[in-house]
């Protein structure tokens, strides 16, 4: 059986396997990225947030693709609500919609578990005289999430769901809201598998989808010896097998790339076999665990591999 292009959510619609990341593209190649993403990548996948500050050309990336013949309702494109924002979840997503020239998206996203304060000394990243992250601390995320359900009758979001959630993060979440999330946004790859996450998220028709699969900034899994022996296996790129391992656990992953033939090389489905799993699998095992992705935040989110002191 071979890869499929997508994978249904929750809510009956299809999300494409592999999206194209947008995090710390820069302005003035974002909008060409995505551009050609849709245009001549083969992508139908753009995964957007307001805290990375480049909407605005991710929006002027769609309207070329627009221009050039992609229809909206052919495309998925996610945002993600930045936790300054979580007491003000409609102003939010307004802002984000404005930024990517959109009268909806497929998926909005909760970015993390963490209120910031609004009224802080920054729009996105306030912080308190020490130098820590300002927290709204009379407000929680149950309510924020409680705020993003509203959100579906107006028909500006097709689907809701969360990111950097853990288990014990989304037992709570689910104890406490009506709708499951249509998607746990989170970051896994061979270092960092997060089976116990993304088995409780199968079990409760919660889709997963990998972030930073390459190890984020500057792929440094791209030379991991193990990956680049079943690359040459199968005679495929070292990034086809990073970002498949999620295809074939049948989760979505998203790549970021700003370079015209990266794009195009991570939007190939491969088929893995059992032993190239097994591999992938226990790469973590001889290594140990990694996490690229760790912004500080005072707070400790419930992933065994992330402990902090708080
Ligand atoms: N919800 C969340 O909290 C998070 C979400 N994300 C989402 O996931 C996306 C992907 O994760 P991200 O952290 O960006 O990292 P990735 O693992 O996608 O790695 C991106 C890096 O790899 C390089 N690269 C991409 N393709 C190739 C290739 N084929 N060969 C060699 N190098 C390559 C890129 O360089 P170049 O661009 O120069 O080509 C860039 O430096 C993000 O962009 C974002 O949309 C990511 C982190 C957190
Ligand atoms: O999506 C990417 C990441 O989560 C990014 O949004 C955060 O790392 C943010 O820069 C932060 O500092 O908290």
């Amino acid at each position: 059986m071979s890869v499929p292009t997508t994978f249904k959510l929750n809510t009956g619609a299809e999300i494409p396997s592999i999206g194209l990341g947008t995090w710390q593209s820069a302005p003035g190649e974002v909008q060409a990225a995505v551009s050609h993403a849709l245009l001549k990548g083969g992508y139908k996948h753009i995964d957007a947030a307001y805290c990375y500050g480049n909407e605005y050309e991710v929006g002027a990336g769609l309207a070329e693709a627009f221009k050039g013949g992609v229809k909206r309702e052919d495309i998925f494109v996610t945002t993600k609500l930045w936790s300054t924002y979580h007491s003000r979840v409609e102003l939010g997503l307004d802002k984000s919609l404005k930024s990517l020239g959109l009268d909806y998206v497929d998926l909005f996203l909760m970015h993390w578990p963490v209120p910031l304060n609004p009224n802080g000394n920054h729009d996105k990243f306030p912080k308190l005289a020490d130098g820590s992250r300002d927290l709204q601390t009379d407000w929680t995320y149950i309510k924020t999430y409680k705020e993003m359900e509203k959100l579906l009758f107006t028909g500006k979001v097709k689907a809701i769901g969360v990111s950097n959630f853990s288990v014990p993060f989304l037992k709570s979440l689910l104890s406490q809201t009506t709708i499951v999330p249509a998607v746990n946004q989170i970051e896994n790859h061979p270092f960092l598998p997060q089976h116990d996450v993304v088995d409780f998220c199968e079990e409760n028709g919660i889709t997963i989808t990998a972030y930073s699969p390459l190890g984020s900034a500057g792929g440094p899994l791209l030379g991991e010896e193990s990956v680049i022996k079943i690359a040459k296996k199968h005679n495929v790129a070292v990034g086809t097998v990073l970002l498949n391992y999620h295809t074939n656990r049948g989760n979505v992953v998203l790549a970021k790339s700003v370079t015209p033939t990266r794009i195009e090389e991570n939007n190939e489905l491969l088929k893995l076999d059992n032993e190239d799993m097994k591999a992938l699998n226990n790469i973590h095992k001889e290594n140990g665990t990694k996490r690229f992705v760790t912004p500080p935040w005072p707070v400790n989110f419930g992933f065994p591999d992330w402990k902090q002191d708080v």
